[in-house]
């Protein structure tokens, strides 16, 4: 660890008595818990995040991402403020932007929603700044060297009122991130089931050279639920061989709505380590009328809209034929009204929920009264269990101590 991050976090940074805890946790608090905190030793309406890394000290997980997120600095990815040591309970805590929003609530607040009996539809000019916005943070991601691998709406999160009001911020609470043993398989992280439906075809049959492609297919995927309130390929979980990236359920998801590659599609698909699999277990012809633009059709979206047709580029079964974010920041699409906004919500009033409090009033191992909270399991369950994933099954809360 260089001496100026030493000294720009442990001697200049801030320190934890610097907070007040809104006593609120919020996030998916499966990994590490997540708390919504403001400054109270100088003038600063902000909100801040403070991520309690679960762990004793610098594990290699908090190693990766302190120094992952102190190269990445973008306005469309999450921005680390300060690594705060908290020396009493030897926790570690990285001070981050505090995102209300993400796009994981706000596509149920879409699919909930009725106002005169009618759906709540998200806004055209928001659909498309939302998409620019991810397309700018993952070509900065990938021009940086890094591949996200974890791209789904729950990772896409949008600032609030304040000087950021609106802005995407690309995060990953890390589940796919987790130094874990490379032997275990990549769909259980944790006892914490982690999604299929947003992974490229390439990866599900086992392609160990894959590339950046693998984000564009997981942003196709996150614009086709924009336009839907559907997840595209959503599949029941299912238990497949021990470590193997094969997953014949969420394959057919895919299937039934690209169809099934031909030979022509995909030339390299026959050098996939998990092609004989696919031959065994799948046939061609049960797939052989299913097209994005027929599904898209059934979704109510206009299939000769430019969206589909942008949407086309993005979920391409092959790799190599897949739209990269340098090509489709200059489509066509963005060159026309309605233009991305810096504001994904242009100025207008913010519809969504807030970040939801979880109250708890518990007395800590030393029986003094904890001025923030901590979540039951059965509460805990309720706010993690999303739509991108199971039931999560929840290690005991911890919290942090005064
Ligand atoms: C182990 C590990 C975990 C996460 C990351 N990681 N990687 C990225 C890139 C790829 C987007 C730059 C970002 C992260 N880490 C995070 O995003 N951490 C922030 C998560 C904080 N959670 C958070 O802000 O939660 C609320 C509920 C307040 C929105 C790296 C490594």
């Amino acid at each position: 660890m260089d001496d100026g991050f030493k000294t720009e976090t442990f001697l200049r940074g801030p320190k934890l008595e610097d907070f007040e805890y809104l006593g609120c946790k919020v996030g998916q608090g499966t990994y590490g818990q997540v708390y919504k905190a403001r400054r109270k030793d100088i003038p600063d309406d902000r909100s801040y995040a403070l991520k309690e890394i679960e762990s004793q000290g610098f594990s290699l997980s908090t190693c990766r991402e302190t120094s992952l997120l102190r190269e990445l600095k973008h306005p469309n990815v999450i921005n680390l403020l300060g690594v705060i040591l908290c020396h009493t309970d030897r926790k570690v805590l990285l001070l981050l932007d505090y995102a209300e929003y993400d796009l994981c609530q706000m596509i149920k607040f879409h699919k909930t929603s009725k106002k005169d009996k009618k759906p709540v539809k998200m806004a055209k000019g928001t659909i498309k700044s939302i998409l620019y916005q991810i397309l700018e943070g993952i070509q900065y991601i990938h021009s940086s060297g890094v591949l996200h691998r974890d791209l789904k709406p729950a990772n896409i999160l949008i600032m609030g009122e304040g000087i950021q009001r609106g802005r995407v911020k690309i995060a990953d609470f890390g589940f796919s991130r987790l130094f874990r043993n490379p032997l275990k398989p990549l769909t259980e992280v944790d006892n914490v089931v982690v999604t299929l439906w947003y992974r490229a075809p390439e990866l599900l049959l086992g392609d160990k050279h894959y590339t950046t492609a693998i984000d564009m297919w997981s942003v196709g995927c996150i614009f086709a639920e924009l336009l839907t309130y559907e997840p595209i390929f959503s599949c029941r979980q299912e238990n497949n061989r021990e470590n193997s990236p094969y997953h014949h359920d969420q394959l057919d998801s895919i299937f039934r709505v690209m169809g099934f590659p031909l030979e022509t599609d995909w030339e390299d698909m026959k050098e996939m380590p998990e092609y004989i699999t696919l031959q065994e277990e799948f046939k061609p012809c049960n797939y052989s009328n299913n097209t994005l633009v027929k599904y898209m059709e059934k979704q109510n979206i206009n299939p000769t809209s430019k969206d589909v047709a942008f949407l086309q580029k993005l979920l391409v079964m092959d790799p190599n034929k897949r739209i990269t974010s340098e090509q489709a920041l200059k489509d066509a699409i963005f060159q026309k009204e309605p233009f991305p906004t810096g504001d994904v919500f242009s100025g207008l009033e913010i519809p969504y929920p807030e970040r939801k409090f979880v109250e708890s009033d518990t007395s800590d191992r030393r029986g003094k009264k904890r001025k923030y909270s901590t979540t039951s399991g059965a509460q805990q369950s309720d706010q993690t269990q999303g739509q991108y994933g199971k039931q999560i099954r929840m290690s005991n809360p911890t919290t942090l101590s005064e």
